[in-house]
């Protein structure tokens, strides 16, 4: 990577809308995120915040707009493309495979990030036996990562809720991501669980993937991790810029307790 492209923005947002019949669900939103940096988004019920990450990641294509990532026109590829380039996105529940323990589930994720053909598979050569070890020592380098060492064989199906959240932040994290982005990590976690997601979420950035998009209903948590927040309401943006200036915005300040007192 040349010097300019270390520079440029991971991702590049622009003009990006989302019609649904007559429901602007997103309009003309505009962003970047820049390498090495965790980007919060934010909003009250209904702002548009999962409908913009699934246009970004490829599970909607957008009415208008376009999606850039590390230089490349993203834009309506599919979600197998575009997890391919680097972007990955972790799923509530929907990626981990409940009768498999926390290895296997985390090794099977490493097979978005291999090319094998089935020969290979049955007949394997020294290079796909070493690639094999390799996805074996990070799986559970990755488990470890996350604080599930003591948990590595367990059947996903008895996990608590909070080793749930990050089992499903380490099975994204197998297909060794670029930019990785969480959808509510921190959903039905207790304050505590949250804080302690909050400390994994910072080691991770240090140690494996320094850029990261959360979208998030836990407002400290999104304020403490993030370098950057944007906020969005009625599909708009409403505010972006630092976790305090964000935090001190009377329009903001207004759409959660306007919103509440509603
Ligand atoms: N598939 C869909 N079909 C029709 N309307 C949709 C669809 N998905 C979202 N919407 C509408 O688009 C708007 C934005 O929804 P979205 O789920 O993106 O908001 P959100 O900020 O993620 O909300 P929440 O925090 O409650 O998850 C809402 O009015 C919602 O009802």
């Amino acid at each position: 990577m040349n010097p300019t492209q270390q520079d440029a923005p991971l991702l590049t947002v622009e003009g990006l809308s989302k019609t649904f019949g007559g429901i602007k669900a997103v309009q003309e939103i505009d962003f970047q995120v820049n390498r090495g940096e965790v980007f919060g988004l934010i909003g009250p019920n209904g702002a548009g915040k999962t409908t913009c990450f699934n246009l970004i990641t490829g599970f909607y294509t957008p009415t208008t707009g376009r999606v850039t990532f590390q230089g490349h026109d993203i834009t309506g590829q599919s979600p197998y493309r575009i997890a391919r380039r680097g972007l990955v996105r972790s799923f509530q529940k929907t990626n981990v495979l409940k009768p498999l323990t926390v290895f296997e589930n985390v090794l099977a994720g490493h097979y978005l990030s291999a090319r094998q053909s089935l020969l290979a598979t049955f007949f394997p050569t020294a290079p796909v036996r070493a690639a094999e070890r390799d996805a074996r020592d990070n799986a559970a380098r990755l488990v470890t990562l996350l604080d599930l060492g003591a948990r590595m064989d367990t059947p996903a199906y008895r996990l608590s809720c909070g080793e749930l959240r990050l089992l499903e932040v380490a099975v994204a994290l197998a297909a060794r991501p670029t930019l990785l982005m969480l959808d509510e990590p921190a959903a039905g976690l207790n304050s505590q669980e949250a804080m302690r997601f909050g400390g994994i979420l910072k080691r991770l950035r240090r140690e494996q993937v320094p850029s990261i998009v959360i979208v998030e209903h836990n407002m400290s948590l999104v304020m403490d991790v993030s370098d950057r927040v944007m906020v969005m309401d009625f599909g708009r943006k409403l505010a972006e810029g630092k976790p305090a200036e964000v935090k001190s915005n009377p329009q903001v300040v207004e759409a959660y307790l306007g919103r509440a007192r509603a």
